[in-house]
């Protein structure tokens, strides 16, 4: 029997009402473990049973970077493993290629400054912590690794922090832009990124309202298309918008007047 949880201090899952809870043993003894659980950090004692108690494996107890080395896979292991990251600010996960994000909701200072930009630009994927930034770059490279076109399909929840993310991508994409050998040196402080970068509060004037949700909720989907050279600097792009479904149309309440009569 497995009884590496029968001691102070350890860390267990315990099962409440069908769910798995992250806890700490307190003190063991007749079959019995009083233990302190993670949120709301109510103290109780359990019978042991290997039903309702069972020792936390290290990888959750130390966390990954990549959710896929997680040795215990179910909805609390997944969801402790993001908090326990964010709590020490690593809003990023892996899990294989996608990338997880947990919105800060607060400024994480250096997060996304150039130097971070530089330094992403300058590894493989895999290679550094999780970040937007190696998505951006994985993305830039295999443009010419698969000689294809790439895509990145950015989803969440309203306020999960999708728009953040895709200036973060215009922004990391731009800068290779302007890097590349492609970029004429006339144009190194350049037109075509910084219009790409600076219309985003353009559509978000037009297409963004305050919702329960968000402050700057998007009323509109977008699909961002970017035209590379085989040089690697940005020759063009358009912004193709598209209507959410109807329950985002039932929502349009917040918008302001006259775009509820455009969307009328
Ligand atoms: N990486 C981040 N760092 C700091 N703050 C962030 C980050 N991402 C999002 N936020 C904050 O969260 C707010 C909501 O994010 P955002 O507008 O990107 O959400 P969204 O997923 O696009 O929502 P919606 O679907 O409603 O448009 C932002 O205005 C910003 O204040």
């Amino acid at each position: 029997a497995d009884h590496s949880y029968s001691r102070w201090g350890a860390r267990v899952w315990v099962r409440e009402k069908e769910q798995l809870v992250p806890a700490t043993v307190n003190s063991c003894g007749d079959g019995t473990l009083v233990l302190t659980t993670d949120y709301g950090e109510c103290t109780f004692k359990q019978k042991v049973t290997r039903e309702k108690v069972y020792a936390m494996h290290p990888s959750s107890i130390d966390g990954v970077e990549d959710m896929s080395a997680l040795a215990e896979l179910h909805d609390a292991a997944i969801m402790h493993n993001l908090y326990q990251r964010y709590q020490k600010d690593n809003i990023y996960t892996n899990i294989g290629s996608i990338l997880a994000a947990v919105n800060p909701y607060k400024q994480i200072a250096g997060m996304y400054d150039m130097e971070r930009v530089h330094l992403y630009s300058k590894h493989q994927f895999g290679e550094l912590p999780p970040h937007i930034f190696a998505v951006a770059n994985e993305c830039y490279r295999c443009i010419w690794k698969r000689h294809d076109s790439q895509c990145v399909l950015i989803s969440g929840e309203s306020g999960a922090g999708k728009t953040e993310s895709t200036k973060l991508l215009l922004q990391f994409l731009s800068v290779m832009s302007q890097n590349s050998a492609g970029t004429p040196l006339a144009e190194k402080s350049t037109r075509v990124e910084q219009a790409i970068v600076q219309s985003s509060p353009i559509m978000e004037a037009f297409g963004n309202a305050k919702t329960v949700y968000n402050n700057n909720s998007s009323r509109f989907g977008k699909f961002i298309q970017l035209h590379f050279s085989e040089c690697g600097n940005i020759q063009g792009g358009c912004v193709i918008d598209c209507i959410l479904s109807l329950t985002a149309l039932l929502d349009f309440s917040h918008l302001p007047t006259f775009m509820n009569d455009l969307c009328s």
